[in-house]
């Protein structure tokens, strides 16, 4: 398998928060992390619009939900791993407060820039303590045990080398914090798996189309039936070192949340 020698920069989008650099090395595993970078960079105009119209809104409850499960608290440190345009960094942000701080970490320069822009208009003083990161999610740019809850809305399913990402997550967790993982569930009932494809192939590639990102939807499809089950998140987790991980399907079996205590 072709690897890739990357340097990655780190750099923030000073919304508000500090500016900083820290440059680590990466070693992309394969060209497929090169071509999602590149998906999510293309989708990302459109990402959170399209994110509404396909599930009539549905996604900010999930997300709702999955930020709830993290227990972040007033004053946390916190971070959301492969954030995009931001919406659980921005719910982060109204749990841990002013005095809190929110990490947003991604690959995709395109998606963090539409996370700062949307960070910039708006005015509660919660959002100022957003500070968004360029990295990868296997090689975190931060010290051991460095956060008290962290979110993954729909990000996990993503990363090429999840076992790496997921001892990642262990390693930047402070002992018996949470980690709360948001994403499509992969079903082992047949009926759900049939309506979800159906809705894929019906609904939301169709509507991709009319954007000209079919591809990248169809990528969506092959993505979720590459994903883990819940049963397999949970021994995921439990091999990358947490104490307990628990998978919640949520949405009728269409989507699931993984809670993993460290
Ligand atoms: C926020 C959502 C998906 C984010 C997302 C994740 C990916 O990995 C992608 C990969 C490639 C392209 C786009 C994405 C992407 O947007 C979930 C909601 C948005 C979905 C696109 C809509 C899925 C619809 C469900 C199959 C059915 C929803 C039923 C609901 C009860 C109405
Ligand atoms: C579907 S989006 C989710 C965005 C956001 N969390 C949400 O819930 O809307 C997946 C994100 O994961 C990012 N991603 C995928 N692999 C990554 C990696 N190895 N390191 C950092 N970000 C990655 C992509 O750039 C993309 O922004």
């Amino acid at each position: 398998m072709a690897s890739l020698l990357g340097i990655v920069f780190p750099v923030t989008f000073p919304g508000q928060g500090q500016l900083h650099s820290r440059r680590r090395s990466v070693v992309k595993s394969s060209s497929s992390s090169d071509e999602r970078q590149t998906l999510f960079n293309r989708i990302a105009p459109v990402y959170d619009n399209l994110n509404d119209l396909l599930s009539l809104g549905q996604h900010r409850i999930w997300k709702n939900m999955a930020v709830s499960w993290s227990g972040a608290r007033t004053g946390d440190k916190v971070l959301d791993l492969c954030c995009g345009s931001g919406d659980l960094a921005f719910l982060f942000s109204e749990k841990v407060g002013p005095s809190g701080k929110v990490m947003g970490l991604d690959f995709s320069s395109e998606q963090l820039a539409v996370a700062a822009s949307r960070q910039k208009l708006r005015v509660r003083s919660c959002y100022k303590c957003i500070e968004w990161i360029e990295g990868d999610a296997t090689d975190l740019p931060f010290d051991d045990c460095e956060f008290d809850a962290i979110t993954m809305g729909y990000g996990l399913r993503n990363v090429v080398d999840r076992d790496r990402a997921m001892r990642e997550v262990y390693r930047v967790l402070k002992p018996g914090s949470r980690v709360s993982i948001l994403d499509f569930n992969k079903s082992n009932q047949s009926v759900t798996t049939f309506m979800q494809d159906w809705m894929i192939d019906n609904v939301v590639i169709p509507v991709a189309t009319l954007y000209d990102l079919a591809k990248e939807y169809e990528y969506l499809k092959y993505s979720i039936n590459g994903y883990l089950t819940g049963e397999e998140l949970e021994a995921l987790a439990s091999e990358a070192g947490f104490s307990s991980a628990r998978h919640y399907e949520i949405s009728g079996g269409f989507m699931g949340n993984l809670v993993a205590v460290r």
